[in-house]
């Protein structure tokens, strides 16, 4: 596309949410601010309160039409969401949730890297570049189900998974295609031994799809044994495609494999451009260190880049992976990854990586 072509101003709607989510992201936006700057775009934040703090004060988690005031953004920032005062289901199905469905964000596209400087956490995995291929919009995460004789002995709960054809076949075709621009190999996590309907009908539609994709090999591999060869050899592994549940699950054991939770990124995207994307760091509120100034903005910034990719701005998304991992190589990082580095220092030095940087 010729840079004419690229829109240059941009509305994002920034919903940094609860815990570290709000230490997380006025680094990201520091970066972004400075790169936007120096590349000639301009963006403008539109902050929203939404939050665990707003359900407490308001009774709900986003205005009632929350949904309508993002749909005109170029896109949407998210932090975390999520309190121990509040049940987890009612904060997620309260905002994320719904955004992630109602923007028919079916992608939730998760990067795993080993950064430039990072020690491997198992021998032989010293070069993990893959991408996890999350569905994010059906599959276990349903609304199929419900409770009965509540707080009687016959109290039961029903969860039913929804599996559609054009839901698979729409995250294979997706996945397929991104492994036949990259090595050619794609990974099915599956679980077609054990779960009897959902998950032999899950591996017919991604070998359906396959068909149109000759130059890939598609490997279907049960998401026990998945899990740890994700542990011991994620080095092995390209591109995965894995239900909600399963995506979610491998997303946060490969990024700790890689390092810490706390650099992965996410981004939900609606890839027809049809309605705004959702770009947050994979980790949530962290209530165990928020506060305290530990929190990495890796994942954060990270997401941030991916967000930027997405509006066309590569060469600032560059710029931003390259200024974090530059930091990183150097030797400084905040303590998940084995550093001394407040959340604030470790931003101080990526804004120098990228002031110096011209
Ligand atoms: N998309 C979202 O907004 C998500 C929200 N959540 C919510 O977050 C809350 C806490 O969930 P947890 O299961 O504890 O998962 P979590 O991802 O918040 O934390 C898990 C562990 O990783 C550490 N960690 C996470 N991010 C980090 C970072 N940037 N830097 C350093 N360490 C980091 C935490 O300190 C904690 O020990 C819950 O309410 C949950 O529902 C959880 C996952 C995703
Ligand atoms: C909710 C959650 O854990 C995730 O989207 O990653
Ligand atoms: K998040
Ligand atoms: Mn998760």
């Amino acid at each position: 596309m010729e840079n004419s072509e690229i829109k240059q101003s941009y509305a994002i709607d920034v919903i940094a949410g609860d815990g570290i989510g709000q230490e997380v992201m006025p680094p990201a936006i520091a970066c972004i601010d400075m790169l936007a700057a120096k590349h000639d775009f301009t963006i403008t934040w539109r902050e929203r309160d939404w939050s665990s703090e707003r359900y407490l004060r308001d009774g709900t988690m986003m205005p009632a039409n929350g949904i309508e005031q993002l749909a005109d953004g170029d896109g949407i920032f998210l932090g975390a969401v999520g309190t121990p005062d509040i049940p987890d289901h009612i904060t997620l199905w309260g905002l994320l949730i719904p955004i992630r469905r109602d923007f028919m964000q079916y992608i939730n596209l998760r990067p795993t890297k080993l950064l430039p400087g990072l020690k491997p956490r198992v021998t032989g995995a010293d070069s993990i570049d893959l991408l996890v291929v999350r569905e994010n919009v059906e599959g276990e995460y349903s609304e199929l189900g419900g409770r009965a004789y509540r707080g009687r002995p016959e109290e039961l709960a029903i969860q039913e998974a929804l599996f559609t054809r054009r839901g698979v076949e729409r995250v294979a075709r997706f996945a397929l295609d991104l492994a036949s621009r990259r090595s050619g190999r794609l990974v099915s996590a599956t679980k077609s031994n054990g779960i009897i309907h959902s998950m032999p009908f899950w591996d017919e539609v991604i070998d359906e799809v396959g068909k149109e994709f000759s130059s890939v090999t598609i490997e279907p591999v049960l998401i026990d044994a998945l899990a740890a060869r994700g542990v011991l050899r994620p080095d092995t592994l390209d591109v995965v495609v894995a239900s909600n549940l399963f995506g979610d699950i491998l997303s946060d054991l490969l990024s700790a494999a890689a390092g810490s939770i706390g650099i992965a990124p996410s981004a939900n995207l609606n890839p027809e451009h049809e309605f705004p994307s959702l770009f947050e760091p994979v980790h949530g509120s962290a209530p165990d260190i928020a506060g305290k100034g530990l929190a990495n903005p890796i994942g954060q910034m990270w997401a941030g880049a991916m967000m930027l990719e997405h509006l066309g701005q590569k060469a600032a998304a560059a710029e931003l992976t390259g200024a974090f991992e530059s930091v990183v190589a150097l030797g400084h990082s905040t303590p998940d990854l084995g550093g001394s580095l407040s959340t604030e220092e470790f931003t101080a030095a990526v804004i120098e990586q990228i002031n110096t940087k011209h």
